[in-house]
């Protein structure tokens, strides 16, 4: 097989081939963001440091509090949670301005880094306010890297000049919100055949995103024909459930089940998508596991970290399809969004098959929040 690459790498010719393109700016924004570097994010005529709240220092709070006014940017969601918006959140980025900026780690636990529902430093009701598109820039790159969804902003006036010499990465907001807005492009990157315990004849391939983001697998189980409606399973990672069999979910079990009825019928294709933790990343979902054992649902725990209760992209899963040559599928799944998504790129869903395996006391209550507040089918 061809290594792949991406359509747009040709897209320049000459010496302007050499400079970075949209989503590669912003992987490297993301880069520096994730270490706990400022980036300088531009809007028009304003500007402003930001930094991502959970690898912040105290030493680069500090320097940053020197250049302006520090503010939080943050989800309505964790507003809410902090009490400085009122119910209920829809998903916007707001902007909270600090009176006192304090250190890193109470930042931190303000963006509910100690995943507790215990009370943090009172801020006053309303303090927050709609945010910018630099607030929204900020908040959608911690989301990407599934970092606590807060930054600290600093508006720069006359200070800009000074931050522009430190040699940090200087990106447009508007950069930022269209790449992140657009599904980036996944292309196959190698393939090689696998025998499983569900059928000695099988194939893996590995897709990767422009811009160097993550990898995606698609297992193929036995040699289905793909001119044919394909048995498809769209699965999203879960560490906990599918390597380490926890009851607390039913996605081990669901797993397995899909690829033994594949093994055992005329074969079908599994989609493992890296998109753990409903797209929050596992240590975020390790916080919103321990706000459930505190009494929260499973929506409410994603929420009150700040992120939407589900925040997959399930384009990925139709781009692998129509890489892999299928049009036509017959899904398994409970989740209606699944379908929606697939349909809406392309994917002719020509059935939904069930998959209902893997209820216990222990996550009997996930499920029936999954099937009264995210719209799973339920038996
Ligand atoms: N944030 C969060 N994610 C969870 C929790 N429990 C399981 N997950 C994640 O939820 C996702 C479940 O994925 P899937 O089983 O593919 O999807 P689904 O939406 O349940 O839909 P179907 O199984 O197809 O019906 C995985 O990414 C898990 O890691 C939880 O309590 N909180
Ligand atoms: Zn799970």
């Amino acid at each position: 097989m061809q290594i792949f690459r991406h359509p747009a790498a040709d897209d320049d010719t000459g010496i302007a081939a050499l400079a970075p393109r949209g989503t590669e700016k912003l992987a490297r924004a993301r880069g520096d963001l994730r270490m706990g570097l400022p980036v300088l994010v531009t809007d028009g005529t304003r500007s402003a440091l930001v930094a991502l709240v959970e690898p912040l220092s105290d030493a680069r709070l500090a320097a940053l509090s020197s250049l302006g006014p520090v503010e939080l940017a943050l989800t309505d969601h964790r507003a809410v949670a902090l009490g400085a918006h009122p119910a209920p959140g829809t998903g916007s980025v707001m902007r909270l301005p600090l009176a006192r900026v304090g250190t890193a780690a109470a930042i931190r636990t303000m963006a509910g880094g100690m995943a507790t529902l215990a009370p943090v430093t009172p801020v006053p009701p309303a303090a927050a306010e709609p945010g910018s598109d630099l607030h929204a820039a900020a908040v959608g790159l911690a989301k990407a890297e599934e970092l606590l969804p807060a930054a600290v902003v600093v508006p720069l006036g006359a200070a800009r000049a000074e931050a522009a010499r430190l040699g940090l990465l200087t990106i447009a907001a508007g950069d930022i919100l269209a790449a992140l807005g657009t599904s980036a492009s996944h292309g196959r990157v190698s393939a090689a055949p696998l025998p499983t315990d569900s059928s000695e004849t099988g194939r893996v391939h590995v897709f990767r995103a422009e811009g160097g983001g993550r990898e995606h697998s698609a297992v193929e189980v036995g040699q289905p024909d793909f001119s044919q409606p394909v048995l498809v399973r769209l699965h999203s990672a879960c560490f906990t459930g599918d390597v380490l069999g926890s009851r607390k979910c039913d996605c081990g079990p669901q797993l397995r089940a899909a690829m033994t009825t594949m093994g055992d019928s005329a074969g079908g294709v599994l989609l493992y998508l890296n998109q753990e933790g409903r797209g929050i990343g596992l240590a975020n979902k390790m916080r919103a596991y321990n706000l459930q054992d505190a009494g929260l649902d499973t929506v409410d725990a994603n929420q009150w970290l700040g992120f939407d209760d589900d925040q997959r992209d399930f384009r990925i899963g139709a781009q692998m399809l129509h890489a892999l040559g299928i049009s036509r599928v017959r899904l398994m799944t409970n989740n209606p969004a699944k379908i929606a998504r697939l349909t809406e790129h392309g994917i002719d869903v020509v059935e939904r098959v069930p998959l209902q395996v893997g209820r216990s006391a222990l996550n009997a209550h996930y499920l029936a929040t999954k099937a009264a507040r995210s719209g799973h089918l339920l038996p």
